[in-house]
């Protein structure tokens, strides 16, 4: 019969595309860790009269419910209802999957969920509720909802409510809302752990209650990231198999006092310049980059200053690296295995002091340190496509004033498979910390009562033709930015967790990645 598969002399099954309804006949195969949930299923009557099964008494049915993956790392809910005569049959098989997945140890039970109604095009609230939350309730998992009323709600909230109780929180929103609830997480944890976050060298405390994030910001870079698409449904299914992906994330200081934690982009002068002016454009909604990336790029200010940095020495990984950071990365396993070794003689000082520190002076159109590749639908192989999630390091991207024609012929570079590191302008470090102070602010130290200077950088500032290197540029930090421009960056290897399992190697017959089949079982 169309559509049905015979797996057994009691037993037949068919299946379907949950979203396009469509039955289709090939045999699936599903390993345990990719069945989302398994229900009984009410035989309707229009199932009922297909053929032969009219003759049949009474029927029982059950369907398996599981992640099928599509092009371009998209996950989708498909299902398989298995049905027959045999009642007893029919629930032994039920109860044997449902144990089966219960026996999935890392999926969550109990989630907190924030919603910002206000990301990206201001529909987080309308894909939560159509796209996330069935699919939460058809994998059994409980929420508590807040929509977020206000900017720092969510981080605010984090301090308050007892986070112990839930396996994992989840931001509906963008890069800034995924920042916010990490801010609140991280501070949460280290506040509960009496670490002081002012301290620049403090051993951080771990974040081990993962985050989800689905996407419905602007960039979604962190999604994009970690999961290799910005697609809501397919990282609602990420979080209900219980995937884990640790991330670095870097801490920034100035002056002994904390400024921000960042995970993808530190960027000084043009990612800086864009955020500041985009966001008196928010009311533009996800074009407003385009507009003040344009206009940055034409106004083509570079900055004067001083950058010191410590290699990364404990990982083998390059940043002109071929290999790409996907899913049981080696490298970051490698790193992985240092941090516990680390942990286990608890007490050592960290020897970043011992190790020498590089130092470069000069005029720089663009400052970038990224902790991640910052892939992103703009540039799907990322500022810098060899970055690692997880080993302890960020690639530290400096970008010298060069003509507006090769800044332009390195940006395009983000979009294309050439190289965006070959240009004799470009140079990039894997850094395990680093230090930024803009020639302004050294000229200021030495001389505080230089007015003029400053009034004429206030000047330069209100000329965009001028491309003069007096004024300072800000920090972009993952899509905020930052108050100060000198600062003390340091990576924290796997300082939190994702619900995400990083992006999995191209397969181009994605069904014979499957290890056991439901056909197998049975
Ligand atoms: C000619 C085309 C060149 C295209 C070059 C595209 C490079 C795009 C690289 C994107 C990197 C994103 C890094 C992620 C940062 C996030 O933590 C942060 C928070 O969401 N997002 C932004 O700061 C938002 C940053 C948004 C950046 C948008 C940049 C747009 C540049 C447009 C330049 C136009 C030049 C045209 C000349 C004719
Ligand atoms: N209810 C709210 N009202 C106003 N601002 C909010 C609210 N909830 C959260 N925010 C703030 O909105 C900012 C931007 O949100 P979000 O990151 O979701 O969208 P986006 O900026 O469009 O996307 P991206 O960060 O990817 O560019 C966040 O920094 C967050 O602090
Ligand atoms: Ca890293």
């Amino acid at each position: 019969m169309k559509g049905m598969t015979k797996l057994d002399p009691q037993l037949y099954a068919f299946t379907y595309g949950c979203e396009l309804s469509c039955v289709h006949t090939e045999n699936c195969f599903v390993p345990i860790s990719e069945i989302i949930a398994v229900e009984e299923t009410e035989f309707n009557k229009k199932q009922r009269n297909i053929g032969r099964w009219q003759k049949m008494a009474k029927l029982h049915a059950f369907t398996v419910y599981y992640v099928k993956k599509a092009r371009n790392h998209r996950w989708r809910c498909s299902g398989a209802t298995f049905w027959c005569e045999d009642e007893h049959l029919c629930n032994q098989w039920t109860q044997a999957l449902k144990e089966l997945l219960e026996m999935q140890k890392s999926r969550p039970k109990q989630l907190l969920v924030y919603i910002n109604p206000y990301g990206g095009k201001r529909q987080g609230k309308r894909i939560y509720e159509q796209k996330v939350a069935p699919l939460f309730s058809l994998a059994s998992i409980s929420t508590d909802v807040v929509i977020t009323e206000h900017a720092n709600h969510a981080k605010d909230n984090l301090f308050e409510v007892n986070i112990y109780k839930y396996d994992g929180v989840v931001c509906v929103g963008g890069d800034g809302m995924f920042s916010e609830v990490m801010h609140g997480l991280i501070g949460r944890m280290q506040k509960d752990s009496g670490i002081d976050q002012n301290n620049p060298k403090a051993s951080l405390v771990q974040c081990n209650i993962r985050i989800g994030i689905i996407p419905a910001g602007s960039t979604d870079c962190i999604c994009y990231s970690t999961v290799g698409i910005s697609d809501p449904v397919t990282s609602a299914l990420h979080i209900i198999l219980g995937d884990c992906q640790p991330l670095d994330v870097s801490s920034v200081h100035h002056n002994n006092t904390f400024l921000k934690y960042s995970v993808s982009l530190l960027g000084y002068g043009f990612y800086g310049d864009i955020l500041k002016d985009s966001e008196k454009k928010r009311w533009m909604g996800p074009m407003r980059y385009d507009y003040s990336g344009f206009k940055t790029f034409l106004s083509h200010h570079y900055y004067e200053g001083t950058i010191a940095y410590q290699p990364a020495k404990h990982t083998h990984g390059s940043p002109r690296d071929k290999e790409r950071c996907r899913t049981g990365c080696y490298i970051c396993k490698q790193s992985e295995k240092q941090l516990s070794e680390q942990s286990k003689e608890r007490g050592l000082k960290h020897e970043e002091g011992a190790e020498e520190w590089k130092v470069i002076k000069g005029k720089f159109l663009a400052i970038n340190a990224v902790s991640m590749s910052c892939a992103c639908p703009r540039s799907p192989k990322g500022l810098s496509p060899a970055a690692h999630l997880a080993d302890g390091s960020a690639d530290l991207i400096l970008v010298r004033k060069c003509s507006r024609f090769d800044f332009l012929r390195y940006l395009v570079r983000h979009t294309n498979q050439d190289d965006q590191f070959d240009f004799p302008f470009v140079d990039v470090y894997r850094v395990k910390c680093f230090q930024f102070t803009s020639k302004l602010s050294e000229d200021n130290e030495s001389n505080v009562m230089d007015i003029g200077k400053k009034r004429f950088g206030q000047f330069c500032r209100d000329h965009p033709a001028c491309c003069c290197n007096i004024v300072n540029s800000t920090w972009n930090c993952d899509g905020e930015t930052l108050d100060s421009s000198a600062v003390e960056v340091r990576v924290h290897c796997q300082l939190m967790k994702l619900f995400a399992r990083g992006i999995e190697e191209d397969c181009k017959d994605e069904a014979a990645h499957s290890q056991s089949s439901i056909e197998q079982l049975l």
